[in-house]
Formats: C-alpha cells, sequence, structure tokens
C-alpha cells in the first residue's frame, strides 16, 4: 500500500475529486501539497509549540488539561491512551477545542502570542479542511457544503503534539508515541516537523510508514465520515512508534468534526442491494464522547 499524493495546484475540481475518492475509498490517507495553507504560518505553529513544550513540568502543569467536554489544555506523558487499554501514549499534548470561539478564560492560554498564532492557524486549516470536505461532497454528488455546514466549530480541535526522546518502552515493547486508532470525525489534517514516525495499518495488518514530505500535510479521513458514506471512505487505523532515539517529534494535527447534534446516517447514495446499511444513525456528540472517554481512563 502507497500513500497517494495529491497536488492541489494542479487539476480541476473534478480530477482532484476523483484522487480524492480514490485515496479516501482505497487507503483512508493521502499527503496533499500545495493546499494554500502560508508557510509562515505553519511554521509559527512549530515556533508556538516547542517553545511551549520545552518549558518544566511546573510550567506546563498550569495549563492542565481538565475533562473531555472541554477538550483543552495540556496533558503530559502517559495520560492519554489512544489505544484503549494499553499503556499510555508517550507524547505530550496542547489540546484547544474551538481555538478561536473559546470562551475559557485567559488564564487557560500561555500566551497571547500563543492564543493569536493557534488562532490563525486554526482559520487556515478551517479553511483548507472546507475545501476538502466540498470536494468530498461532489464525489457522493451532494450539495456542495453538505458536510462542511455540519461543522459550525464545536467539535473541531487543534492539536499541538510533542514526541520526547529517548524514551523507556514499557510493557516489553507494547507502549507506543501514539497508540493505534482511528480518527473520529470527519477529516484531520496533520502537519509534520520532518521526524518520522506516522505508521498506518493496511489491509493485510502491516503498518506502513508515512513518509515526512517537507511543505505537505496528511489528511485522513475518520470514522463519522467512514460511517456516513457506509464505509465508501476508510477510517483507517494509525500509530505513531515511540521516540526511543536522541530526536524529538513534533506534529500538529487539526480535528475536523460535525457539531453534536448532527445526525449521522448511512447516505442512500453509498448503499447498494448486495451489502445493505452497515451502520445504524448515531449523533456526532455522542461518537466523540464515547471515544474520547475510551481514552481518557
Ligand atoms: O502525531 C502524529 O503524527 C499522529 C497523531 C494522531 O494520529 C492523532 O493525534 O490522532
Ligand atoms: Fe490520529
Amino acid at each position: 500500500m502507497e500513500i497517494p499524493l495529491i497536488d492541489f495546484s494542479s487539476g480541476s475540481d473534478e480530477e482532484l475529486a476523483a484522487q480524492l475518492a480514490y485515496a479516501m475509498g482505497e487507503v483512508g490517507f493521502m499527503t496533499v501539497t500545495n493546499i494554500g495553507i502560508p508557510t509562515e504560518i505553519i511554521d509559527a505553529i512549530f515556533r508556538v509549540s516547542s517553545q511551549f513544550f520545552e518549558r518544566d513540568t511546573d510550567y506546563k502543569h498550569q495549563y492542565l488539561y481538565r475533562n473531555v467536554s472541554e477538550n483543552f489544555g495540556y496533558q503530559g506523558v502517559g495520560m492519554e491512551s489512544l489505544e484503549p487499554g494499553k499503556p499510555g501514549d508517550l507524547k505530550e499534548t496542547f489540546t484547544l477545542r474551538l481555538a478561536p470561539g473559546s470562551d475559557l478564560g485567559e488564564d487557560r492560554w500561555p500566551s497571547e502570542a500563543f492564543r493569536s498564532t493557534a488562532q490563525n492557524f486554526y482559520n487556515e486549516c478551517l479553511g483548507a479542511a472546507t475545501r476538502i470536505m466540498r470536494l468530498m461532497a461532489r464525489v457522493f454528488e451532494l450539495p456542495e457544503d453538505f458536510f462542511s455546514a455540519t461543522v459550525g466549530g464545536e467539535n473541531v480541535a487543534l492539536r499541538l503534539l510533542f514526541y520526547p526522546r529517548e524514551q523507556q518502552v514499557a510493557d516489553g515493547g507494547e507502549q507506543l508515541g501514539a497508540g493505534a486508532h482511528t480518527d473520529y470525525g470527519i477529516l484531520t489534517l496533520l502537519f509534520q516537523s520532518g521526524v518520522g514516525g506516522l505508521e498506518v495499518r493496511d489491509g493485510n495488518g502491516q503498518w506502513i510508514p508515512v513518509p515526512s514530505i517537507p511543505g505537505s500535510v496528511v489528511i485522513n479521513t475518520g470514522d463519522l465520515m467512514h460511517r456516513w458514506t457506509n464505509g465508501h471512505f476508510r477510517s483507517t487505523e494509525h500509530r505513531v512508534k515511540p521516540m526511543t532515539s536522541t530526536q524529538d517529534r513534533y506534529s500538529v494535527a487539526f480535528f475536523v468534526d460535525p457539531d453534536s447534534q448532527t445526525l449521522i446516517e448511512v447516505l442512500p447514495q453509498c448503499v447498494d442491494e448486495s451489502e445493505g446499511v452497515t451502520y445504524p444513525p448515531i449523533t456526532a456528540g455522542e461518537h466523540i464522547r464515547q471515544k474520547l472517554q475510551r481514552s481518557h481512563n
């Protein structure tokens, strides 16, 4: 299995939609270049991220994550297991749900520069994600804003991720940087800083590395897209290997999920008589709540 590479600066919308349909239908992941997010904005979020994670534990603990309904704040190594039941992930994170519209107090943000950089980056990512969602709607011959109209922002989250170097791996190799999981919502944009470690699982259960290509963004579809399309778009399992070498790894993820009240029902055009409807309807809120709970126990 190869991760398809798609250049968004060339081709008509129809051609891009066809490439996207192939990538999401066969792999569930693609690497995209020229999505239109300015390099300075990407560089700035990585700068803010490393400045934060380099601080000491006492400092970072001032901004601790409190609960899954806020879905906001800092988590240290071991505080989350993306693969439920496994030892905690060897990563640190700063999660920012609804970065621009957040009504959490000033004291929850490390600095004004952190806040404005995160908000700028969030807005750019939302623009890029909207373009992708419109192409996805085209694939299923839906009105252009069918998917994007469900994304008001209440379940959209930006996440800064830091995988510190030289980790001691517990339980005979069971512990990972990020445990094997599928993402929850419509799609995820993932930016990597040049250090590899992300892997996706192919149909034979083999783990395939996703290279970190400078200037590119990795995009994958999540569970709710999988359900909506009756499995036509994949929600592919992925994980991050633990950083046991002398290199730190940074990444930034932007999760695009529908508003809680959105009822995710299999699209009629995705049902053919032989397969029937595979998934019962579920609200986006219920699905996201279940997944967040499972990884934060
Ligand atoms: O850090 C990465 O490369 C992937 C992180 C990830 O898959 C996630 O947070 O959902
Ligand atoms: Fe993920």
